[in-house]
């Protein structure tokens, strides 16, 4: 059996075709605000799954430490010949929730989730590799939200769970990551696999990334302008085939769909939530349940008495968002991948196939959280926040980035069976710091 092929339990096993088999020879970028060098060389994108695996392949272990779930990205690359570069070859993904951050207080419990995600890793790498198989955890927004006590606690028992398993633990295996990291490693994924890094012509596309707690926008500005009237700490400057690209970067903490929802609430940050109910005239006005989200139940419900649908649920939303965020003039009509909470949001309104996507305008956003709001009892089912998740992502495109109705979105969750996540990204580098080659 070949390695490419081993699909433990209900593992997700995603090979990649041929046609992006471009080669990649030197990648690399500096980070310029902090003075930081990283590099990505010898990679060549995806190609197919070799005859003869078993003597050249090797692996990479990354986790992704949601604000909302935990996921494990089993990379697997090929070395055809010495003389070649590695090729990635494919991924294996699982993920369970929710995330670290609900374990704040039982760190432990939170350590087992991993432990239990990383128990698939030894199925799924050959014994062999295991010494020479690094295994990295990083955590996002989640845990960026949480005391740093609470926070050091959860990465130790997952450093010991790391420790204690049969693979490579490089220094520094388990950490947050700054948020700059987390939007430049997912356009790093996303160019990378969409073929845009390397050759001639390259068009590199921007990234829209909605998690639960925090959202990142990236993107390569094309006009001088930009560059002028960023912030400096929105910049950040790397160099790829012997040329220096500046990207424009910016993670929102606070500003993911989940954490959206307790600011709308008026729940966000406030000290003793116990006994609290909080109430939105984007939901449901009989509405009461509780909810529960990094560790915290709040008790939110509809407006009993008062207004609901889309018109009063916009006015409301816009509080959090207007004037909170850049607006480079650049994006406005320009086209951007978008996945996460865009996507799923997208899928559970029946606006874009699970499977396969699709491209939307920003305006289709507005409509369907028209259509929602104002018939809410007709989607009792859904979520009691379909409303208000629809509402925000429209509020958050038009009225936070400044784009217009008719800004196209690329809504992405896998490219050529890859998750479009920074989890590969940051594998990238991972592999070329500690000089895995091969
Ligand atoms: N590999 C992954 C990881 C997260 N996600 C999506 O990311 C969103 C949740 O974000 P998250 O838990 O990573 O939250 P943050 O820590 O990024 O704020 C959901 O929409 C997930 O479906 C994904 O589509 N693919
Ligand atoms: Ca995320």
């Amino acid at each position: 059996m070949l390695n490419c092929l081993r699909s433990p339990g209900k593992m997700a096993v995603s090979r990649l075709p041929f046609f992006l088999a471009l080669a990649f020879s030197s990648l690399s970028f500096v980070l310029s605000h902090w003075n930081r060098e990283m590099w990505f060389q010898d990679f060549f994108p995806p190609n197919m799954c070799p005859i003869n695996a078993k003597d050249n392949t090797f692996y990479g272990i990354m986790f992704d430490a949601g604000s909302t779930g935990t996921r494990i990205h089993i990379y697997t690359f090929v070395q055809k010949s010495p003389e070649n570069l590695p090729e990635l070859e494919g991924e294996i993904f699982e993920s369970v929730k929710p995330g670290l951050s609900a374990y704040a207080d039982q760190p432990e419990k939170g350590a087992e989730t991993v432990k239990r995600l990383l128990d698939m890793a030894i199925d799924a790498v050959p014994p062999h590799l295991w010494k020479k198989t690094p295994v990295v955890l990083k955590a996002t927004a989640g845990l960026r939200l949480l005391s740093e006590e609470k926070a050091q606690s959860l990465l130790l028992e997952v450093r010991e769970v790391f420790e204690e398993s049969p693979f490579l633990v490089p220094e520094d295996s388990v950490s947050i990551m700054d948020g700059s990291y987390e939007g430049i490693l997912a356009w790093i994924t996303v160019n990378f696999l969409t073929g845009q890094l390397s050759g001639q012509n390259q068009h590199t596309v921007g990234t829209l990334d909605l998690g639960g707690a925090s959202t990142q926008i990236t993107f390569l500005p094309r006009f001088e302008e930009t560059l002028k009237e960023t912030p400096g700490d929105f910049l950040t400057s790397f160099e790829m085939f012997n040329s220096t690209y500046k990207l424009y970067t910016h993670s929102y903490l606070g500003f993911g769909l989940k954490a959206a929802r307790l600011a709308i609430l008026g729940a966000l940050n406030v000290e003793a939530v116990d006994g609290q109910m909080f109430r939105s005239s984007c939901l449901p006005k009989q509405l009461e349940a509780e909810w529960h989200f990094g560790g915290v139940k709040y008790q939110y419900g509809g407006n009993k008495e008062g207004e609901t649908g889309f018109k009063p649920c916009y006015l409301e939303v816009l509080k959090v968002v207007k004037g909170k965020l850049h607006q480079p003039d650049e994006i406005r009509g320009s086209s951007f991948y978008a996945f996460s909470y865009y996507y799923d949001r997208a899928v559970d309104t029946n606006l874009i196939d699970y499977e396969k996507g699709g491209v939307l305008e920003v305006r289709d956003f507005e409509r369907k959280a028209e259509e929602v709001c104002d018939n809410m009892e007709k989607y009792n089912s859904s979520s009691p926040f379909l409303c208000m998740d629809l509402v925000y992502i429209t509020a958050l495109l038009k009225e936070g980035f400044g784009f217009r109705d008719n800004t196209l979105l690329q809504l992405t969750k896998k490219v050529n069976n890859v998750e479009t996540s920074w989890t590969l990204g940051a594998t990238f580098h991972l592999l070329q710091s500690l000089g895995i080659t091969y």
